[in-house]
């Protein structure tokens, strides 16, 4: 049996969470394995119940789990707050940070009937496209110090520290080169070594590791270009390796040209690859509480864990073909759906793909 620590958080986060354990339970019967949940406050609701983001207790029951399946935190509620004390810097930072989960892999990939949703010109697209956002999750200006602010008047300043070391940067870059290796052998360091010093060592580290790894091609381009060669010719890419930032950055860009930020899901590893598994997107406030947010980036994300932590392979490419079934039925939520008046909610879409699988 292996325990889950679910933390749905805020916002959306609930809402997406209730459909992702319904998939889990339909596949726990159909493939015969056992996992058992037990659901704590993270994020804002965690401030409003308990005083803290990140309670004690929430994070002693992420060290007794086997997994975290996480939704999502922060929203207007908070924004008031110090920003110490906001959702996603006292809550989901730190829980990344405590584990160490510095390996951020975000899948974005186009579902063939999905291609009238994404963005990008037909002729652009094609049949669809298969990136993967490896992100360094643990360090970066997010983590940096010093971070400060004082003063007053136009005088007044606020500084965040841009920091990488050797190790960090050569302990992603080596994943980036397996994982490309088992997919189509191409990674592109995401960087702005033109102008940022942490970035050329960046660059650096990545060149040195590479020598390792000679049968991978490895391509380095600047992050401002990235975002536009990714707009102009996705098909370009394999794996993008990219900082805490610019991967942040990215792989929104990334979730988008897929047809929704509801799409993407993501699994965060340490080197035991103990796991978070979460969305990329947010706690989606703008829709949060109408019941009508696509729940398949965290039900992907749930079968991320499904493979990732547990190596229930089977199952998770189950939940994953039950995704790509009842999108190729035409059954849409309103983020990917072309005629909006025939899109379903969020539990009718978590309904359709219990019933695929
Ligand atoms: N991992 C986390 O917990 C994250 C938390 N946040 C927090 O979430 C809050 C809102 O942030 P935003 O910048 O608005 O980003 P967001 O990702 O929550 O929303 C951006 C846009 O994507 C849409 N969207 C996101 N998920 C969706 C889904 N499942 N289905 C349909 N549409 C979806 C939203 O409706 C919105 O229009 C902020 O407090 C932010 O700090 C943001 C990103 C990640
Ligand atoms: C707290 C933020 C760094 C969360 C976020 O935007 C993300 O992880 O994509
Ligand atoms: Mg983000």
């Amino acid at each position: 049996m292996k325990k889950i620590a679910v933390l749905p958080g805020d916002g959306i986060g609930p809402e997406v969470m209730a459909e992702a354990i319904k998939v889990l339970d339909a596949a726990q019967k159909k493939f015969a394995f056992e996992l058992s949940y037990e659901f704590a406050d993270v994020g804002g609701i965690a401030i409003d119940n308990h005083g803290e983001a990140l309670p004690p207790a929430t994070l002693a029951l992420c060290e007794n789990s086997d997994a975290i399946l996480f939704g999502s935190v922060g929203g207007p509620k908070w924004e008031s707050l110090p920003p110490q004390q906001q959702p996603e810097r006292a809550a989901l930072l730190p829980l990344r940070k405590h584990f160490d989960l510095f390996c951020n892999l975000r899948p974005a990939r186009v579902f063939k009937s999905l291609t009238a949703a994404c963005p990008l010109r037909p002729d652009i697209v094609g049949e669809g496209f298969d990136i993967l956002c490896m992100r360094e999750l643990t360090s970066d200006i997010y983590f940096g110090q010093p971070k400060g602010r004082e003063g007053a008047g136009p005088d007044e300043r606020a500084w965040d520290t841009m920091t990488y070391t050797r190790a960090e940067i050569e302990r992603i870059t080596r994943i980036a080169f397996e994982t490309a290796r088992i997919r189509r052998n191409k990674v592109t360091s995401v960087d702005k070594a033109n102008v940022l010093t942490t970035m050329v060592l960046w660059r650096e580290v990545v060149m040195e590791v590479h020598k390792e790894y000679q049968d991978v091609e490895l391509t380095h381009i600047y992050v401002d270009n990235a975002t536009m060669q990714l707009v102009r010719d996705p098909h370009q890419f394999d794996v993008l390796l990219c900082g805490n930032m610019f991967g942040d950055i990215i792989s929104d860009e990334a979730a988008m040209l897929t047809g929704s930020m509801g799409l993407l899901a993501s699994a965060s590893l340490n080197a035991n690859k103990f796991g978070l598994y979460e969305p990329a997107g947010g706690s989606a406030p703008d829709i949060a509480g109408q019941g009508i947010a696509n729940p398949i980036a965290q039900i992907l994300s749930a079968a991320m864990m499904l493979r990732y932590s547990f190596g229930l392979d089977e199952a998770a490419a189950a939940i994953d073909s039950a995704v790509e079934s009842v999108l190729d039925k035409g059954i849409y939520t309103k983020d990917i759906a072309i005629d909006k008046s025939k899109a379903v909610g969020t539990a009718a879409m978590g309904d359709a793909i219990v019933a695929a699988l």
